[in-house]
């Protein structure tokens, strides 16, 4: 079984001419023997990109599913090559009903009919991983069945060895080592074998749903916890109009502009409010709820893959694009090294050229015509050669913008993605710098520096005692200081928590307490010289 992998994965790599491709002569002498079998063979007519895909083709969901991940990597590959693998589609025939209620009835340990009052054995959807069916639950509810695909868990693990086994191969060779193909695969792996696991899946769709409760953008779907396991996922059914029918929104008058805008708001709220995007925006994912054309609403289902930012990350990501579309690119390459994304020692000035050489050309174009995704395609790809490290979430953040870009502008042209996104993220920037947010931040610490404040008076006590044993003035000063700018933070906090907490006896208390260690602390300076 595992020679005949190997057998047929040469066979097609022969087949499709995949040699071609391979800079043969930049290659170590030991490997360059692998090309003898292929002199004999004829030169090939179709393009190269074209046999990459029918080679992933041939060799099934995983490999199609790699294709696919290889094909949002356009930061890494030729644009011939990503348009090409964009066309991999899992063409996979469905898998059996009856062995989907097996899989059901093993993973939920009750018979389909306790479980539900209808399934449909005849299935709604199938792909490389998964099925889904219509169900109907024992209260009515109509619901949905996503299944994992039987015995795929086994293929996978097979193909990912192998996949890695080649990418170790490769990355031996010098020409194709800036290809990344070990952390490509690695990602690959992560993203795939998250996909295996269901519970994940309806993890990310239950924590989704909540940060958009009563929204008028966004719908996700309901899941049924108490039916869900590794292998199924069931959720409530939705009825919704696809996002790649424009003909059927438009005739049913939707306001393509608000739908095209609301679209890049969901987006933005999630990756800056939320800091959880769903990150696989492909139209098989996204519906219209049309209950009112003027105000479509989205529905998104498949959480499967879902990308998080670390706040820094956010800010800074916030802040770059602010500064490429002020065209300000010493501050991108300032925030590029501030934010530990290239390494310290970075030349800025070069770095800044470099940035200035490829985003001038984009920004000569009209605004609404610009790509944000593209734009920070060309980043990362300048980025990289500053030996940056591009993370795996701003891939994915890359990737997403894209799906997001083309969905918009397909369904409103005259998009203008910056204007529609500049005003909110020059809110939130404000919001994070501004008062409110430290206001907030106070907020939230307040209760536990409450908790704490019972032990003011014994470390006031403490403070007394070291200051009187205190020796000569100049370090007293600097503590006294210290102590003053203490009594004042305390106090200040005692004011906010007066302002925001307080019932009567805690606002007493902490007055004075504040006042107490004001007195002290400002007695205790007077009496140094
Ligand atoms: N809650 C739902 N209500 C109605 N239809 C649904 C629901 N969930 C999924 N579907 C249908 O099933 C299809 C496949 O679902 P889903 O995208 O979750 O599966 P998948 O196996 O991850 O597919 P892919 O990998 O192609 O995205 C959807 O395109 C949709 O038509």
């Amino acid at each position: 079984m595992y020679w005949l992998r190997i057998w047929r994965i040469g066979w097609l790599i022969l087949r499709y001419r995949l040699d071609t491709l391979i800079p043969w002569a930049a290659l170590p002498l030991w490997l360059r023997w692998l090309a003898i079998g292929a002199w004999f063979l004829p030169t090939p007519k179709t393009p190269g990109p074209m046999r990459l895909r029918l080679f992933f083709e041939a060799l099934g969901p995983v490999f199609i599913k790699f294709g696919q991940i290889l094909s949002t990597r356009r930061d890494l590959y030729p644009p011939e090559y990503a348009d090409e693998l964009a066309r991999l589609q899992d063409k996979v025939p469905s898998f059996p009903g009856t062995q989907a209620i097996a899989v059901i009835e093993a993973s939920l340990q009750k018979p389909i009919t306790e479980l539900f009052a209808d399934f449909s054995v005849e299935p709604l959807a199938s792909a490389s991983i998964a099925q889904v069916h219509a169900a109907t639950m024992h209260d009515g509810r109509a619901a949905v069945v996503k299944v994992i695909r039987p015995h795929i868990q086994k293929v996978i693990r097979k193909d990912l060895a192998w996949m890695r086994a080649l990418a170790k191969l490769l990355a031996r060779v010098p020409e194709a080592r800036r290809l990344r193909p070990v952390e490509v695969v690695h990602d690959f792996e992560q993203t795939l074998l998250d996909e295996l696991d269901l519970v994940r899946e309806a993890a990310n769709a239950t924590q989704l749903r909540d940060n958009f409760t009563d929204s008028d953008l966004l719908y996700v779907p309901e899941i049924y916890w108490d039916y869900c396991h590794r292998h199924v996922l069931v959720m409530e059914r939705i009825y919704g109009t696809s996002i790649d029918e424009i003909d059927a929104l438009k005739a049913a008058g939707t306001d393509m502009k608000m739908l095209a805008e609301r679209g890049v708001e969901i987006f933005f709220t999630q990756v800056f409010r939320d800091s959880f995007f769903h990150a696989d925006m492909h139209p098989g994912n996204v519906f219209v709820d049309l209950t009112d054309p003027k105000k479509p609403r989205y529905i998104g289902i498949d959480c499967g893959i879902v990308g998080t930012m670390a706040e820094e990350d956010q800010h800074y990501l916030a802040m770059n694009l602010l500064a490429f579309f002020n065209r300000d690119y010493h501050q991108v390459a300032r925030l590029h090294v501030e934010s530990g994304w290239v390494p310290a020692t970075t030349p800025i000035h070069q770095f800044e050229q470099a940035i200035r050489a490829v985003c001038e050309p984009i920004f000569a174009r009209p605004l609404k015509e610009i790509s944000f995704g593209l734009l920070l395609i060309r980043l990362f790809q300048v980025a990289r050669r500053f030996d940056m490290e591009v993370q795996p979430q701003l891939v994915l953040l890359q990737k997403t913008l894209l799906n997001i870009e083309g969905l918009g502008r397909q369904l409103y042209p005259e998009l203008d993605l910056w204007q529609t996104a500049k005003p909110y993220m020059e809110k939130w920037l404000k919001e994070r710098i501004g008062f409110k947010r430290t206001f907030n931040t106070l907020r939230q610490q307040l209760p536990f520096l409450l908790e704490q404040a019972p032990e003011f008076p014994y470390y006031l006590q403490q403070m007394v005692k070291q200051l009187a044993k205190a020796p000569p003035a100049p370090q007293v000063r600097v503590e006294s200081a210290s102590n003053r700018s203490m009594s004042a933070l305390i106090l200040a906090l005692a004011g906010v928590g007066l302002a925001v907490y307080g019932d009567q006896v805690a606002q007493h208390t902490l007055m004075y307490v504040g006042i107490g260690i004001a007195l002290v602390a400002g007695i205790t300076s007077l009496r140094r010289p």
